[in-house]
C-alpha cells in the first residue's frame, strides 16, 4: 500500500479571473486555483456566474478558493458572504481583514462558518504589518489558516512593505498555531528563492503570471510556467524536500 504523503511545499497559488484562465493555470501546475477579479480591488470577488463556471468544470480536481470581496468588516456583511461563497462549491474561504484591529464579532462569525466546516482563510494586510498578535484569536476561531498580503498593490510589494525576518516570524507563529500559512503581495520571480527558504505553505501569484505584470491584464502562459517553475526547481534547495522536475 503506498503511504499518503503530504503535499510538497510551498505550493503555488494563481489567482484567476475566467475559466479560461484557470484552464490554463491547471494545466501549468497550479496547487491551489484562487478565483478572483483584480479589477474590483485587492481582494475582488468573481462574478458568481464565473465561479459557478470554474467550479463545474474543475471543482473537486483540483483546490480552489474564492474570495468575498473587498467588503467592510462587519459580522452582518460577512455571514452571508461567506454562506454564499462556501456554497458555490470551492475548498476555501478567503476574506480580507480590512482593518488594524480584530473585531469580536466578526471573529464569532467566522467561528460559526468553520464550526459548520468551512475552510476559512483571514488574509491580513502587510500594511498593517505582521500582526503576529491577532494569530492566537484566529486559530482559536477555529480558522483553517491566513495569508499575508498587500492591500494598496501601487504602494510596494510584500517584502518592500515587511523585512524577510517578519514574514519569517508571521510564518513560524502561524505554523505554531496551526494555521496553514500562505504569503503574497506583488511577488516576482526573484521573491520565490528568498521566500522558499521560510517555508510558508504557499505563496501567492497574480502580477507576476499577467501579461506585463499587470494584475489586471490576463494570465500569460509563459509566465505562469516561469513562476511555477521556479518554485518546484527550488524546492529541493530546502532541507529534507525532494528534488522536483520543472516539465
Ligand atoms: O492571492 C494572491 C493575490 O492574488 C496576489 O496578487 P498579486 O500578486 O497581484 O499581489
Amino acid at each position: 500500500m503506498n503511504a499518503i504523503m503530504p503535499p510538497v511545499t510551498p505550493q503555488f497559488l494563481a489567482s484567476v479571473s475566467s475559466l479560461a484562465e484557470a484552464r490554463l493555470v491547471a494545466a501549468h501546475g497550479a496547487d491551489i486555483i484562487d478565483l478572483k477579479d483584480p479589477a474590483r480591488g485587492a481582494l475582488g470577488a468573481l462574478a458568481a456566474a464565473e465561479r459557478a463556471r470554474i467550479v463545474t468544470a474543475l471543482g473537486g480536481r483540483h483546490t480552489l478558493s474564492a474570495t468575498i470581496g473587498d467588503r467592510p468588516l462587519a459580522a452582518d456583511v460577512i455571514a452571508p458572504a461567506i454562506t454564499a461563497t462556501a456554497a458555490a462549491g470551492v475548498d476555501i474561504v478567503k476574506i480580507g481583514w480590512f482593518g488594524r484591529q480584530l473585531d469580536s464579532a466578526v471573529l464569532a462569525c467566522l467561528a460559526r462558518a468553520a464550526g459548520q466546516g468551512v475552510r476559512v482563510v483571514v488574509v491580513l494586510f502587510a500594511e498593517y504589518g505582521a500582526q503576529l498578535d491577532h494569530l492566537p484569536s484566529l486559530a482559536d476561531a477555529g480558522l483553517y489558516g491566513v495569508m499575508l498580503d498587500t492591500m494598496d498593490k501601487q504602494s510596494g510589494a510584500l517584502r518592500d512593505k515587511l523585512g524577510d525576518d517578519e514574514l519569517a516570524a508571521f510564518v513560524a507563529r502561524s505554523r505554531d498555531a496551526g494555521l496553514y500559512c500562505g504569503l503574497a503581495g506583488s511577488l516576482k520571480q526573484a521573491d520565490i528563492v528568498p521566500l522558499l527558504s521560510l517555508q510558508p505553505d504557499y505563496m501567492g501569484f497574480r502580477g507576476a503570471l499577467c501579461r506585463d505584470s499587470q494584475r489586471i491584464a490576463t494570465l500569460d502562459k509563459a509566465a505562469v510556467e516561469a513562476v511555477r517553475c521556479a518554485i518546484k526547481t527550488n524546492i529541493h534547495t530546502l532541507a529534507d524536500r525532494p528534488s522536483v522536475a520543472c516539465v
